[in-house]
């Protein structure tokens, strides 16, 4: 096994193996299209700052861009609760927008939207530094029992189960980001 890797070839094509397709390709191209629509419906006219929750939103977001045909800046936001893990703990600040949020109309877009509480907390620091308005998009949402109370996303591309999901930008274990559908993994596979 190549140095510093977590889990090996074989581990990870199990974990793929035994995993359910939940969204196909063209599942997820539709989610993203669907996305798509929606913002530009509602934010075409606000010249919004779209923050890219790092690191599960650059496949969502990368694709969704370009479908975005109206004036907007972009920034990234970066903060973590999952640490390469498939439970989520405190929420840990990598970094903060460089672009003043004061005044702005701001879309966050993330991969999934699960507990909340991630959101819960880029929500407040947006409100916090001034933005005008903060709208929420996520590729999956995971309707979850724990959820933070009152934590929709205002955007919403596909639904998953509570499982524990990955594919097209959502991580396993740090990997199988690049997958183009999203997958369910095996309950064995979870923790
Ligand atoms: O709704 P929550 O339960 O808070 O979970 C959602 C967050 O968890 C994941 O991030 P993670 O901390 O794994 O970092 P990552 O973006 O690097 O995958 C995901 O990208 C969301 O940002
Ligand atoms: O189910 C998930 N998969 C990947 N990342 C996540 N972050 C929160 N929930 C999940």
């Amino acid at each position: 096994m190549p140095q510093g890797v977590a889990l090996t070839e074989d581990e990870l094509s199990g974990v793929v193996a035994r995993a359910e397709c939940l969204h196909d390709a063209a599942a997820v191209a539709a989610g993203i299209e669907r996305l798509a629509a929606e913002i530009t419906a509602k934010l075409s006219a606000t010249q919004p700052l779209v923050l890219g929750v790092m690191t599960g939103a650059i496949v969502p977001l990368g694709r969704l861009l370009p479908y975005l045909q109206f004036p907007l800046e972009l920034d990234y936001i970066h903060a973590t609760r999952y640490h390469k893990s498939t439970i989520g703990r405190e929420l840990v600040w990598l970094a903060r927008p460089q672009t003043p949020l004061r005044g702005r109309t701001v879309l966050l877009v993330d991969d999934i939207l699960d507990e909340g509480h991630t959101f819960k907390g880029l929500l407040d620091a947006c409100r916090e530094e001034g933005a005008e308005a903060v709208y929420t998009a996520v590729l999956a949402d995971k309707p979850n029992p724990r959820r933070e109370p009152g934590m929709v996303a205002d955007f919403i591309g596909v639904t998953v189960p509570e499982r524990y999901v990955f594919g097209a930008g959502m991580d396993y274990k740090g990997y199988l980001r690049n997958l183009d559908g999203i997958y369910a993994a095996h309950r064995d596979d979870e923790d």
